[in-house]
């Protein structure tokens, strides 16, 4: 018999039953929950009359509608000026409370993007099955858990019952080899992957991401990798255990205690796939020949290298792609064959569940250490993910960077990434963002959003408009070892 794939081992640990129709239940670890997609679960368990199974698998933080300011954060929940939103978190909190979920509130220093809080907090471990009402569930993958999104109905089951009902995917093996060029990233990897594979490249499949490339990263940048696996189409992104994963974990308050530790670690270490396992598709790609990567349209299959330009819609074959793109740049307000480094900025946003670790902010400083942003930028922000990454890069002086350089320094939260709190793009706008997503209107209505690394932003804030983060990063390594 052929060995197991990781996603085969975490399926089959979790299998509680599996009908002949490929229907099956498995049973749920860890649930994360955040106030967009959780009321009407607590409703339902309510009107049932039900109680949460578990507590203690449960966690909930409030993020996406969270105000980024410390003017308004200053007030607490009150300083939620849009009614929608404030009832959202208010709602969480209440229902916390009466439910008895551990909660991180607003100002609790722990508050922050789900994503990020969970690994932070240790409270995605390898070997667990998560969810969460958030499609970027797939980020914990990263930390070999079978994790992903799910619909709010799921949320309020797998709160009465710590079950879900799921069907098996498929097996799919991301191999990225190789060294990294200098100043590309797991977020240029990711990128690089989605515009080989699409947007459809995943569907149906568990993604796992091996290789040396894969293998170099930190686990903030394995998180950036797994993030995006659903913008691949793959509900799931997964990478094996080994010691960057365990290092990681030690110490972190949900992570098991000093006595259980060699008993964990041991148990940890099967979750890889083994040697001879058979995946039914697999995609290779070679790291040193990834550029720093822009996305140029209203889907993140649509990117290509900072040295490239937009495509010509004329010059593709496809008729569908054709209207596709002449689509994309209609609303994009690009020009075919308009060079990358020629896309002109207004806003820069550094921070999302996909880049706003401590990592994330470090590179980004790295870029704007000493520099200004372009006058030409109506905004520039950084939004920490979490107030412990916020209190991090205190500690390390990147807000000082940010703030002399001119940049905004935030709250945590999910902010610009998406337009559901006070961040938002203007119509027309065009902002460097370190999120995942680029559909039309995705970070206000009319607003043009073009995808890439923390670096790369840093370096586009700077510039007015993008520039090749290598060419700086040259510049700047030999000034700071003057
Ligand atoms: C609001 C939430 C349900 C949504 C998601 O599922 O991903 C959001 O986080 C997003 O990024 O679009
Ligand atoms: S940061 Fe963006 S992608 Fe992540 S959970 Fe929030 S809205 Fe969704």
């Amino acid at each position: 018999m052929a060995g197991q794939t990781l996603y085969d081992k975490l399926w089959s640990q979790h299998l509680v039953k599996e009908r002949d129709d490929g229907t099956a239940l498995i049973y749920i670890d860890r649930q994360l929950l955040h106030e967009v997609t959780s009321p009407q679960a607590f409703e339902g368990l309510r009107l049932a009359g039900r109680k949460p199974w578990r507590l203690d698998a449960n966690l909930a933080t409030p993020d996406h509608n969270v105000p980024t300011t410390v003017i308004e954060r200053a007030e607490g929940n009150a300083g939620i000026k849009d009614p929608v939103s404030l009832i959202q978190v208010q709602t969480l909190d209440d229902n916390c409370e009466a439910f008895g979920i551990e909660e991180f509130r607003i100002n609790d220093a722990r508050q922050g993007i789900v994503h990020v809080v969970g690994p932070e907090q240790g409270a995605t471990l390898p070997g667990m099955t998560v969810v969460c009402g958030d499609s970027h569930t797939a980020t914990h993958g990263a930390f070999a858990a079978l994790a992903h999104g799910i619909g709010t109905s799921e949320v309020e089951h797998v709160l009465a019952t710590q079950c879900l009902l799921a069907q098996k995917m498929k097996n799919m093996q991301v191999r990225v080899e190789g060294k990294l060029g200098t100043g590309v990233t797991a977020k240029d990897i990711v990128l690089a992957i989605i515009g080989r594979i699409g947007t459809a490249g995943g569907t149906g499949y568990a993604i796992e991401f091996a290789g040396s490339a894969i293998r170099d990263l930190s686990m903030e940048g394995r998180m950036t990798v797994c993030n995006m696996a659903i913008e691949a189409g793959a509900r799931v992104g997964l990478i094996g255990v080994d010691d960057t994963t365990i290092e990681y974990l030690r110490g972190r308050p949900f992570a098991p205690s000093a006595e259980q530790w060699d008993a964990a670690v041991a148990d940890w270490r099967h979750l890889v796939s083994d040697d001879d396992a058979v995946f039914d598709k697999v995609v290779t790609l070679d790291a040193a020949a990834i550029e720093p990567q822009v996305s140029w349209g209203t889907s993140p299959e649509m990117v290509t290298g900072v040295s490239g330009e937009v495509p010509d819609p004329a010059a593709q074959a496809d008729e569908t792609v054709q209207r596709g793109y002449v689509r994309a740049l209609e609303y994009m307000g690009l020009a075919p064959k308009q060079k990358i480094t020629d896309i002109r900025l207004d806003k820069v946003f550094i921070g999302s569940c996909t880049n706003s670790r401590i990592e994330d902010l470090r590179e980004a400083a790295r870029v704007a250490r000493g520099k200004k942003v372009a006058d030409s930028i109506k905004l520039a922000m950084v939004v920490p993910g979490s107030g412990l990454v916020k209190r991090q890069a205190e500690a390390e002086g990147l807000d000082r960077i940010f703030v002399e350089a001119g940049f905004e320094w935030r709250e945590p939260g999910c902010s610009m990434c998406l337009a559901m709190n006070a961040d938002k793009l203007g119509a027309g706008e065009h902002c460097a963002s370190t999120s995942n997503r680029n559909f039309e209107g995705r970070q206000g209505y009319g607003g043009r959003t073009h995808l890439v690394s923390p670096a790369m932003a840093a370096a586009a804030a700077i510039a007015g408009h993008f520039v090749d983060v290598r060419s700086i990063d040259d510049s700047q390594s030999s000034v700071q070892e003057a």
